[in-house]
């Protein structure tokens, strides 16, 4: 068996700031319909390192050790018997969240809302920082021969952008403006442009975030100022020549100021989406929503066809993720890759499988001196 002598070494959380790592046993194949993964490359994600540091997400509360990750990609070591699109060898982006298939969401193709979600490194599921994982086959997207397991493994904060992005209904030609430029707003800029937007204005508190922002996807910057929302927002729009306002706009800061700005920059029937997580409760501007007649939508991880769409976009060089990872660590040294993302040393920092050889590791000088002044949540309120 092709997991003979390999570890099936995982991350694990015990309570906040106290993690380890266990020799689990190799995960068996419990369904036809599933896959065995050699797990080769996981990202971490702002939620992996707010359940580190506290435990706790919302209601999502961390009560028995749990195994961190959920951004990951891996090759296929077994495969059930009734799986006929994947074989041992493939490389595929794990989809690591698995909905009941049943219920009235599922059914209505929005198995991102289903209830019964088992979802990676959400309590009390554990998450893909292992060596071995399985998945159900139509969980794992086959990467194409030009896409890299390291690329594959930001397919996963990429169809969290495609998702959002979706809901801003960007028509070719419109204008975009993004709070926050962290992975996930970078992301969307990206995924704007793709969809043909003309202008992505990217918004941040941190100048070096927004320096990176205009090297990856922006077509303009602005920097956010402590003033108003509507200053902020009058700003941006002469920034970038918005005209009456951005067509679309998308927070992806989570940061009150920032949805406060973002209603004063969308124009009047143009499209607002919250895609950051921050605090439960904010004061927000619902009158400017009201009178402008603003479509505003939430957006939760992914939904059908996102994975797919994101590797297309790779796969096209129209995201180019690879310009995101500042390094790749080794297993063993995944507790100073998580203090590295919560220092905001890092954009996306790779934490290579127990089994997989890492040569160079990590490398920050990229952006290292430019990232030091970002916190891990950029002051979003998230962490
Ligand atoms: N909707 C979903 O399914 C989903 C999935 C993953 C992440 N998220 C959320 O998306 C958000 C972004 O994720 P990320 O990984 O990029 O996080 P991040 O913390 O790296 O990025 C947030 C960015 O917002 C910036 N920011 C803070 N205050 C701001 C302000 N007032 N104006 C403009 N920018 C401001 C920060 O400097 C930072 O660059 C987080 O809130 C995260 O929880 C949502
Ligand atoms: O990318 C998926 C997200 O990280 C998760 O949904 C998390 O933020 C909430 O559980």
């Amino acid at each position: 068996m092709a997991t003979d002598g390999k570890s099936n070494l995982s991350f694990v959380l015990n309570k906040p700031l106290d993690v380890c790592f266990q020799d689990k046993p190799v995960p068996k194949i419990n369904s036809p319909h599933d896959v065995l993964v050699a797990v080769n490359y996981t990202g971490i994600c702002g939620s992996d390192v707010h359940y580190w540091l506290h435990g706790a997400i919302g209601h999502f509360v961390v009560k028995d050790p749990m195994v961190l990750g959920h951004e990951s990609a891996g090759t296929i070591v077994a495969v059930g018997d009734a799986v006929k699109t994947l074989s041992v060898g493939d490389r595929v982006a794990l989809e690591p969240g698995y909905p009941c298939r049943r219920c009235v969401h599922c059914l209505s193709g929005h198995y991102n809302l289903c209830p019964e979600m088992r979802f990676a490194a959400t309590p009390p599921y554990d998450g893909t920082l292992t060596g071995f994982w399985t998945a159900p086959a139509d969980f794992c997207y086959k990467l194409p021969e030009t896409v890299s397991l390291q690329e594959g493994a930001l397919i996963e904060p990429l169809a969290v952008a495609v998702h959002i992005t979706k809901q801003a209904k960007i028509q070719p030609g419109q204008t975009v403006v993004v709070m926050g430029a962290g992975p996930v707003g970078l992301l969307c800029a990206a995924v704007a442009k793709a969809y043909g937007a003309s202008k992505v204005v990217s918004v941040d508190i941190v100048p070096s975030k927004l320096e990176f922002a205009k090297s990856f996807a922006a077509t303009h910057t602005y920097l956010s100022q402590r003033v108003s929302p509507e200053e902020n927002a009058r700003n941006i729009i002469a920034a970038a020549d918005l005209g009456e306002g951005a067509d679309a706009v998308i927070d992806a800061s989570g940061a009150e100021p920032s949805i406060q700005a973002a209603l004063h920059v969308v124009r009047q029937g143009g499209h607002y989406v919250q895609g950051g997580m921050g605090k439960d409760n904010i004061t927000f501007p619902i009158m400017a929503l009201c009178i402008k007649e603003v479509t505003a939508s939430g957006s939760f991880r992914y939904g059908s066809g996102d994975y797919r769409l994101a590797i297309q976009l790779v796969e096209q060089g129209k995201v180019d993720v690879k310009k995101l990872v500042n390094g790749v660590v080794p297993f063993k040294n995944a507790e100073e890759a998580f203090k590295k993302v919560k220092e905001g040393e890092v954009i996306k920092i790779l934490i290579a499988g127990p089994n997989e050889e890492v040569e160079g590791g990590l490398d920050t000088t990229v952006d290292e001196k430019k990232l030091k002044e970002a916190k891990a949540c950029g002051g979003s309120g998230c962490c």
